[in-house]
């Protein structure tokens, strides 16, 4: 598991560091740290090219520290400063090693050394930027984005908002960047994640003085142990009954891929209740699942002996027996997930009762946006929220007091009092219609089977974007092809099982 620290977590951390340390220890930990990943990318060292964009704060001295480490093996490294002043050491420390610095001039478009480097290194700014990149900063992220030049970033790319992934105008597109001490959440989450290229991590000995994380980004092995294994004693009720209440007669396509998504991730049995069109579709594709022919918006079936946890709202409507329907479901103690038209009920002065429900509930309780129901349900803009994800998920799982996982190009989870989760798979092709539906039953399936919502979300979060990589390798996908692939995304996580 990555664990991601906020900017002001990290300077404190670093103070306290810093007071144990000799003078400029951490500065030549992370130059060190930072020099050993340029050394990877070069196809040698002596001989080649190295370009540093080199801003006014430590970020800056990091780079000339380590472009001094190059030059000292045989590097030609050269150093466009973007303001009036640099890290008097690190200009100090190049030049002692035979590297050479010059001012990039304001209005200057040209940087022709960049288009010649075999490496560019952005110090422009680290943890010390605010707000979008200013002059001639912004010209130098621009060209070195634009050159046909591996990139490394020091500790964030430049643009790029550590806290929240925000960016603002011209920010660095990184190959690689090597961040120091602990992750920053910005790096997992998009649009900044994807500015960031492969993170490594410096150890700059920063561990034992930090809190625990803000957010956290599973890896493989993290899912592989939270995920439920049937065992020899399990049987279909212990596995976990999921009750599915989506599609309607116009969207009753939604009802099969929710219902896919569920049986194709693992559950005891999926009881679903809809009207005898929807049903009679669903039970055509999927004859394992059990159909309720009983009045839908009956609740009969839905106490916690029946079944495990729900699903409710794909494709449902939004009419009033809808959210009778819904009503019944918040009502009673059963983990409930809530998605699509479910959430459309819950919005706006009109959801306030619902809303209140949820608010009041003790069961597990999940809401599953994406960015524009999100901002219907906080009354915020949709750009906003996906600019700064996390803030906003964040925000309304306060507000509704359970757990929100916002789906989007970093999918991320949020849950009051836990570290946020940022989800690390997934790929562009998942924007597809039914993804989502898909996403609902297979995060309905995992809660049947009893893990807590926060967790659930995590790992349906994590196996539908490794299946979107699966499916098809790496050829356009409709939600269809994610029901084929979940299976081989659970198989593959339980081969990296911890042994
Ligand atoms: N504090 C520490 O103990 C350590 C810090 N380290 C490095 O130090 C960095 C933080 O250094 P600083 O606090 O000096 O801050 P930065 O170097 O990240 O940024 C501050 C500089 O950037 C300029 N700046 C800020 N926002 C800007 C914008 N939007 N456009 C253009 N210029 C902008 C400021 O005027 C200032 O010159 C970290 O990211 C890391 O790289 C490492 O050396 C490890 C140890
Ligand atoms: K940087």
């Amino acid at each position: 598991m990555f664990s991601a620290h906020t900017v002001s977590v990290v300077r404190e951390a670093e103070y306290a560091l810093m007071a144990r340390v000799p003078d400029g220890a951490l500065m030549r930990r992370a130059a060190a740290g930072l020099a050993a990943e340029c050394v990877r990318l070069l196809p040698r060292v002596y001989g080649s090219r190295v370009v540093l964009l080199v801003g006014g704060g430590d970020n800056g001295g990091d780079a000339l520290y380590a472009g001094a480490l190059l030059a000292a093996r045989g590097a030609a490294v050269r150093a466009l400063l973007a303001g009036g002043s640099a890290h008097e050491g690190g200009v100090g420390a190049l030049r002692s090693a035979g590297g050479r610095v010059r001012k990039f001039a304001d209005g200057e478009a040209d940087g022709a050394e960049m288009f010649d480097a075999d490496l560019i290194v952005d110090g422009l700014v680290g943890i010390g930027g605010r707000g979008g990149l200013r002059e001639p900063h912004a010209a130098l992220a621009v060209l070195a984005s634009n050159a046909p030049v591996p990139v490394v970033a020091v500790d964030v790319p430049s643009g790029v908002d550590a806290d929240t992934g925000e960016v603002v105008g011209a920010a660095v597109r990184a190959d690689a960047t090597v961040t120091f001490g602990t992750h920053k959440p910005g790096l997992f989450v998009d649009p900044g994640a994807e500015r960031a290229g492969r993170v490594r991590l410096a150890d700059i000995g920063l561990g034992p003085e930090l809190p625990g994380p803000g957010l956290v980004c599973p890896q493989a092995v993290d899912i592989a142990s939270l995920l439920p294994t049937p065992g020899a004693e399990s049987d279909k009720y212990r596995r976990g009954v999921l009750a599915v209440r989506a599609g309607s007669d116009p969207y009753r396509g939604a009802a099969v891929l929710c219902v896919g998504g569920a049986l194709r991730t693992g559950v005891g049995m999926v009881r679903f209740g809809g009207g005898k069109g929807v049903a009679d579709q669903v039970i055509g594709r999927w004859p394992e699942a059990v159909a309720d022919f009983r009045d839908p918006q009956s609740s009969t079936d839905l106490s916690p002996g029946r079944v495990a946890a729900a699903v409710i709202g794909p494709g449902r409507g939004t009419h009033p027996a809808n959210a009778d329907e819904l009503r019944a479901l918040l009502d009673s103690d059963v983990p409930v997930l809530v998605d699509a038209d479910g959430l459309t009920l819950l919005t706006g002065d009109g959801g306030g009762p619902l809303a209140g429900l949820l608010r009041e509930r003790t069961a597990h309780t999940l809401l599953t946006p994406h960015a524009g129901e999100l901002a219907r349900l906080l009354d915020a803009d949709r750009a906003d929220v996906e600019a700064r994800r996390l803030e906003h998920a964040a925000r309304a799982a306060d507000r509704f007091r359970c757990t929100v996982l916002l789906k989007g190009s970093t999918t991320v989870v949020a849950h009051p009092g836990a570290p946020a989760v940022a989800n690390p798979t997934g790929t562009p092709l998942l924007a597809t219609a039914g993804s989502g539906d898909v996403l609902a039953g297979s995060v309905g399936a995992l809660l049947a089977s009893g893990l807590p919502a926060r967790e659930a979300a995590m790992c349906g979060a994590y196996l539908h974007g490794r299946a979107a990589s699966l499916a098809r390798g790496g050829a356009p996908i409709s939600a269809s092809d994610l029901l084929d692939a979940l299976p081989l995304a659970v198989a593959e996580l339980s081969r990296s099982r911890r042994v």
